[in-house]
């Protein structure tokens, strides 16, 4: 029967994009935004736009769903994780495949060892450059979802009935036998792109030009580089090459969920990056990494700011 049901947790930029993809054939119900009371209330009178288009989403309290969904998909920012976890217990099952949308090298092993990690599949999204402003989200590239096993070289019934159920319903994906490396080359891409466009206050047309920010950007990727190898994962300049070459295809003028953030008076998230990257050599009795620490103190400076 494969996937029949699908909820996602967080209406923000990713949630809306690829719900809206999803929505336009599924049958009505197999699709729902799970929220607490207070948010399904706010869903239902403001509404969402993909694009100028209205989405005509089911706003739902876990509570009023009857049985748990096949699919779950996380796209909350890190600080809303653990309450988004509190909330989807009620939806989840043993047969629930969970899916987490969410940047950083952490948010699997967080839901892993919530749920079980039989239940987890590693993921990124990657190559959309989505804007979101209040409840209007823009993009001109949709992006993909790369998912696939924790462990490499493997494709479990899992990732075939995901890949399946994205075959079905429009949504670009690529099937990876090695997430870790994969999600350790989105980590190094946001570790460079999101903060330096935040710190510069620029957009992408910012960082695909010569000049003071891109070689700041190219630093503290090569930092993650430098430190990956402790962590059992290879990067080289070949994988710094290939999501160089992901970040110049994108709208000059769309900013990276970061930038975002700052904009918009939000906390950032700055753990999930430069805060991991800090963390990570000093684990391994590194000296401190000069360009991450720089980003770090300034995005730092700038979240004190934000409510
Ligand atoms: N934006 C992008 O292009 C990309 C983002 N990512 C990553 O994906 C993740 C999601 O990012 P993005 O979509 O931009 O985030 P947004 O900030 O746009 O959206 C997050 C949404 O989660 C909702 N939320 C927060 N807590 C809860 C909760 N407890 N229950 C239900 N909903 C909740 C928020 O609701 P409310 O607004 O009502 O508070 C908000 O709508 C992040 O980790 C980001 O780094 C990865 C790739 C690209
Ligand atoms: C890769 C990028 C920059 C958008 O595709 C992203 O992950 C983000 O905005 O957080």
């Amino acid at each position: 029967m494969g996937i029949q049901s699908v909820s996602f947790i967080g209406l923000g930029a990713l949630g809306i994009l690829f719900g809206s993809q999803m929505n336009l054939s599924l049958p009505k119900g197999a699709l729902t935004f799970v929220a607490d009371e207070t948010r399904v209330k706010k869903y239902k009178e403001k509404g969402v736009y993909a694009n100028e288009q209205f989405c005509d989403f089911d706003y739902r309290t876990p509570e009023s769903i009857e049985k748990p969904v096949d699919l779950l998909i996380f796209s909350v920012k890190a600080d809303g994780l653990d309450a988004a976890i509190e909330l989807a217990k009620p939806i989840v099952s043993e047969h629930t495949i969970i899916l987490s949308l969410l940047n950083g090298i952490s948010s699997e092993r967080i839901l892993g060892s919530v749920f079980g990690e039989d239940k987890v599949l590693y993921s990124v999204a990657q190559g959309m450059d989505a804007v979101k402003v209040n409840n209007i989200l823009s993009y001109h590239h949709m992006g993909m979802i790369c998912f696939g096993d924790q462990g490499a070289g493997t494709i479990s019934i899992m990732t075939k009935e995901v890949a399946e159920f994205f075959d079905r319903t429009g949504i670009p994906y690529e099937v990876d036998t090695n997430m870790l490396k994969r999600q350790w080359g989105k980590f190094m891409l946001n570790v460079g792109v999101n903060q330096t466009v935040a710190v510069y206050r620029g957009n992408y047309g910012t960082i695909q030009v010569e000049g003071e920010p891109r070689e700041t950007m190219i630093a503290a990727m090569r930092e993650v580089i430098r430190i990956a190898p402790y962590e059992g994962i290879t990067l080289t300049e070949d994988d710094l090459s290939y999501w160089l070459n992901v970040l110049n295809q994108l709208n000059a003028e769309g900013k990276p969920s970061m930038a975002q953030d700052v904009e918009a008076g939000r906390k950032s998230e700055v753990e999930l990056f430069a805060g991991t990257v800090l963390a990570l050599y000093k684990k391994h009795k590194l000296a401190q990494p000069t360009t991450n620490q720089m980003l770090y103190e300034n995005i730092q400076r700038i979240d004190s700011h934000s409510v």
